[in-house]
């Protein structure tokens, strides 16, 4: 109701609120039709509507504020139109907080069949049915308005990487006249567009790109074409060359990202936002990550294990032994995925609130430093 909405005028406004003086990481606010996100976030990916595994009320527990649903997902099944007749993602799916709605370039690179991409649009096929797809920037953003998003990500054209400096410098200069025909295509004043940089592991190419995104006053910018397989070392650097050229008064996501220890390595770089399927991924495969590291829950050693697997998890999984959950999975129970999905959601979001704290006291580095020794103690 018109009480909950925060007023229009407010809407996509970023605030940085603090700059840690021991780093470059932000602590922010930005206010979205659906609800406020604090910053630095992680976003839980809904890929086809839902967090898998998670009741959406086992979501909000974890404390996620924002979560990402995916465009090229939904408009094939159960099909955008769909969506919405039926009111939007937020009633279909009963999640009533922010929702960002990355925009398939990601997908057309990682995912889809045959794909062709022309400077009209990416055409594919689908990985459902093998029907031929037109994805155009036009056709993305009348997708995520559809689906009633409160961000919706540009279209860019995502090249694997490594590739020639000339072919990605080509899809650098597609992505930011596509940006241009996102921003053109927009009809919905409740719903903000974010950029995206690419430019691949050139960091000249970065520069530029982010200065020319800045030009077209977008009111986010995500960085994107990482994590894509490169050494962490070399996603860093080009944080450290990207960050930078991008306007301080505007939140910057760093696009599927990523292990806990990219999660802290981008807030002392200037991140604001992550995305990762990472904590329900590894969920459901038997991984939980902690404050010791990661764990493998069906690994022989904690047959007889009555340890608790995380003390200071959600109370649903805080008084369960690894050798209830080492049982869980060897017996093929659905539990097992459902609580440790639950387990790594709720343990990234803690680590936000923690980095968030630690900003706000100007000792993010020593908080950066703690987690580093713990996860490599292999606990
Ligand atoms: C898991 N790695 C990973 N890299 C990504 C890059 C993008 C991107 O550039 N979209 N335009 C999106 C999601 C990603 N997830």
């Amino acid at each position: 109701s018109a009480l909950e909405r925060p007023a229009e005028v407010d809407w996509f406004q970023y605030k940085l609120k603090h700059v840690d003086v021991t780093s470059k990481a932000r602590r922010g606010e930005f206010v979205t039709p659906h609800g406020v996100v604090q910053t630095p976030a992680f976003m839980p990916v809904g890929t086809q509507g839902t967090v898998k595994g998670l009741e959406i009320g086992l979501v909000h527990q974890t404390g996620a504020e924002m979560i990402l649903g995916n465009t090229y997902h939904l408009s094939l099944r159960p099909g955008d139109d769909i969506v919405a007749e039926l009111g939007g993602l937020h009633k279909f799916m009963g999640w009533h907080g922010p929702i960002l709605t990355d925009s398939g370039g990601f997908q057309i690179f990682s995912l889809a069949q045959m794909r062709k991409v022309t400077e009209k649009e990416a055409i594919f096929q689908s990985h459902i049915d093998g029907r031929k797809i037109h994805l155009s920037p036009e056709r993305s953003i009348e997708i995520q308005e559809n689906l009633g998003s409160d961000i919706a990500m540009v279209l860019d054209h995502v090249v694997e990487l490594p590739n020639e400096t000339k072919v990605i410098r080509e899809a650098m200069n597609r992505s930011i006249r596509w940006a241009k025909r996102c921003q053109d295509a927009a009809t919905r004043k409740d719903q903000a567009q974010f950029a995206i940089v690419q430019g691949g592991l050139d960091e000249g190419l970065r520069v530029e790109c982010a200065q020319r995104l800045t030009e077209l006053e977008f009111p986010g910018y995500a960085i994107g074409g990482l994590s894509v397989g490169e050494p962490p070392p070399e996603m860093y650097r080009i944080l450290d060359a990207t960050c930078p050229a991008l306007p301080t008064n505007k939140p910057r996501y760093l696009m599927g990202v990523g292990r806990p220890e990219d999660l802290l390595e981008g807030i002392r770089r200037g991140v604001d936002l992550f995305d990762c399927v990472m904590p329900t991924r590894n969920g459901r495969n038997a991984l939980a990550f902690t404050d010791e590291g990661t764990v493998r829950v069906r690994n022989a050693k904690y047959q007889r294990d009555s340890t608790p697997l995380d003390p200071k998890s959600v109370p649903q999984v805080a008084g369960l032994s690894r050798a209830y959950f080492r049982h869980l999975f060897m017996a093929k129970e659905m539990l097992g995925p459902i609580l440790l999905s639950l387990h790594n959601v709720a343990y990234y979001q803690r680590l936000m609130r923690e980095a968030r704290q630690a900003i706000e006291e100007d000792r993010f580095e020593a908080y950066y430093e703690q987690k580093m020794a713990g996860w490599s103690s292999g606990g």
